[in-house]
């Protein structure tokens, strides 16, 4: 199977989808993924490189000690998550081990989308600007809401305190500058359905099929 895009029909997108913690990137996704779109999400393949027994699980319980498993013996990712949330040591520690691991995964479930004959990937990756991830793909659309409404939506979400949310979307580049670096902007502090209204305009502007 061809590897190299000069190899390959060019006709196919590789749609960045990013945003910050809670501005509404799932939300999107979804739809998208309604609409029979084809989408690789990083926070799940996060998931899949550190199961019990992955290369990457091992060396985060080195790293970061037994505390930090859960009685199952997974990881207990809300121990792991207060952790890495309040030491950016520990949280660049962390992104060290996984990172290279769910870069990999999700190079690898591309290929194979696009080996299938898949016309327009989108790749929903919270860190994209954070992890400079811009070679991956061809366009980025960052889903954008004010600080107060993100802070708003994750302790809602996720039940945290404010200071647990603002630890969070302290961790992260500001929504602000990621509008800066998207070729496009979804404004998602309004309704669901007005953010879905700006995705479909874009999508027909870039003439991208599902
Ligand atoms: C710390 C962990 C165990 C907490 O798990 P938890 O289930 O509470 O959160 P989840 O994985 O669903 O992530 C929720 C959101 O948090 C943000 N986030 C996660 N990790 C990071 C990080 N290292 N730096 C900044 N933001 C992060 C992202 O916006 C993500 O969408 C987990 O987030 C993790 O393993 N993070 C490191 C891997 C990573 O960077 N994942 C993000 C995408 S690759
Ligand atoms: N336009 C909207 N109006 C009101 N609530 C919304 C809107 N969009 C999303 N939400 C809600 O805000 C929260 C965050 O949205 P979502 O889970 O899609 O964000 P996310 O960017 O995928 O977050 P994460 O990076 O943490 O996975 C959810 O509870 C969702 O239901």
């Amino acid at each position: 199977m061809p590897a190299l895009r000069e190899e390959r029909d060019c006709s196919f997108m590789i749609i960045g989808l990013t945003g910050g913690i809670a501005s509404g990137k799932s939300t999107v996704a979804n739809w998208l993924k309604e609409q029979q779109y084809t989408v690789i999400d990083a926070d799940i393949s996060a998931r899949t490189v550190v199961e019990p027994g992955k290369p990457a699980f091992n060396q985060i319980i080195k790293t970061f000690g037994q505390d930090i498993l859960s009685a199952e013996g997974g990881l207990d990712r809300a121990k792991l998550g207060a952790v890495i949330f309040n030491d950016e040591d520990k949280r660049k520690q962390l992104n060290e081990i996984v990172h290279p691991a769910v870069r990999a995964d999700m190079l690898a479930q591309k290929e194979q989308l696009l080996n299938a004959g898949k016309q327009t990937i989108i790749m929903d990756i919270p860190l994209l600007f954070e992890s400079k991830l811009q070679w991956m793909v061809d366009k980025i659309i960052v889903v954008f809401v004010e600080a107060e409404t993100q802070k708003e939506r994750l302790m809602k979400r996720n039940q945290y305190t404010e200071e647990e949310a603002q630890a969070r979307i302290s961790s992260q580049l500001s929504l602000a500058e990621k509008a800066k670096q998207g070729d496009a902007v979804i404004n998602n502090g309004g309704t669901i359905e007005e953010s879905i209204e700006q995705l479909i305009k874009l999508l027909k502007e870039w003439k991208a099929k599902p």
